[in-house]
């Protein structure tokens, strides 16, 4: 659906962007995670149409973003990170005026507008001022008007920021149920809102794609922490000893639990998994086990260290 090709885009002597490269396939939704700053919004908007990059290519639906950009504007929604509503229009006649405006006939704008209003919980406020309406409400409008004139691909910036924890959760479901049907390319900041909503992910660091791949490949890939936290109850003196003579284990560490119960770390010589070992030592001696765990990383971990190896390898390429 989407097949972006060293896509750079450059604001005077600024590089925002650089030889970023990615597809998405039809259906799938796919967040683009980066701090402030990291190209993500640029991006967006050399998707959508809304601005000329300054090399590479944009296809979107086979269609050339720079030289068949009516073609792609017909099959994007895109709601912009600062959505530009009218204050002083109705939700409901707003809706129909964008739909219009997208090229929908009056018939056609008037029963869509009946069908996103539903599909975006807006239909007890579609006689509000649209100034008068909530922050979480206003989103909604906007994403309302992204899916009117129902586009095969929907383009979110940070859809869900400013919004109260309800208000992000009832956003959150709506695009999810928008998989499928839709293919959805949304930005965000927060890494969480990534790994419950998108089946892939692509993190922007300094307007280059650093991490690609689904949560869970992210999270195998940056996350090989051999690690293994066992609770057990044993003399103190004996597991010790035992730690000590295992070849298994390259070093460990141990602390009091409550009374006879003691934490330890075991880091393995190599990058073997230690715990069904650690299972059999303990049946074998008579140990009593309670806890056998590997250090599992979150997200937001694996986002800290892709983007610190990144400031690493930049301090050596300017050390050099
Ligand atoms: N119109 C502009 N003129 C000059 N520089 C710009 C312009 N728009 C963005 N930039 C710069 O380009 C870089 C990328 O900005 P962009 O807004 O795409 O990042 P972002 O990841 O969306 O950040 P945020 O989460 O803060 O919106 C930043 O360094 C920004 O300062």
């Amino acid at each position: 659906m989407i097949e972006v090709r060293d896509l750079t885009k450059r604001y005077g002597n600024r590089v925002a962007i650089q030889g970023v490269t990615f597809t998405v396939a039809r259906g799938e939704i796919v967040g683009l995670l980066g701090p402030n700053g990291a190209g993500k919004s640029t991006t967006m908007r050399i998707l959508s149409g809304f601005l000329p990059a300054t090399y590479g290519t944009v296809r979107v639906a086979g269609y050339d973003v720079a030289r068949e950009s009516l073609e792609v504007r017909r099959r994007i929604g895109y709601m912009p990170e600062n959505n530009p509503l009218y204050p002083e229009m109705r939700v409901v006649e707003y809706l129909r005026f964008r739909a219009r405006l997208k090229g929908l006939s009056g018939r056609r704008a008037r029963e869509r507008v009946e069908v996103v209003l539903e599909q975006c919980g807006l239909t007890e406020v579609r006689r509000r001022l649209i100034g008068q309406l909530s922050r979480g409400y206003r989103q909604r409008v906007g994403l309302a008007d992204a899916l009117v004139h129902e586009p095969d691909l929907i383009i979110l910036d940070e859809p869900t920021i400013g919004l109260d924890p309800h208000q992000i959760r009832s956003v959150r479901e709506l695009i999810k149920g928008l998989a499928g049907r839709h293919t959805v390319l949304l930005s965000t900041h927060i890494l969480p809102e990534a790994e419950m909503i998108c089946h892939r992910m692509l993190i922007l660091w300094d307007g280059r794609v650093v991490a690609a791949g689904t949560p869970a490949e992210l999270e195998q890939r940056w996350s090989a922490d051999p690690q293994v936290m066992v609770e057990v109850s044993a003399p103190a003196a004996e597991l010790e000893a035992f730690w000590s003579g295992r070849p298994e284990v390259a070093s460990w560490e141990m602390a009091p639990a409550e009374e006879g119960w003691w934490r330890c770390w075991l880091r393995p010589a190599g990058a073997q998994d230690l715990r069904p070992l650690v299972y059999g030592w303990a049946r074998e001696r008579g140990w009593t086990l309670r806890e056998l765990t590997r250090r599992r990383y979150t997200l937001e971990d694996i986002y800290v260290r892709v983007t610190a190896r990144r400031e690493e390898e930049e301090a050596e390429e300017e050390e050099v």
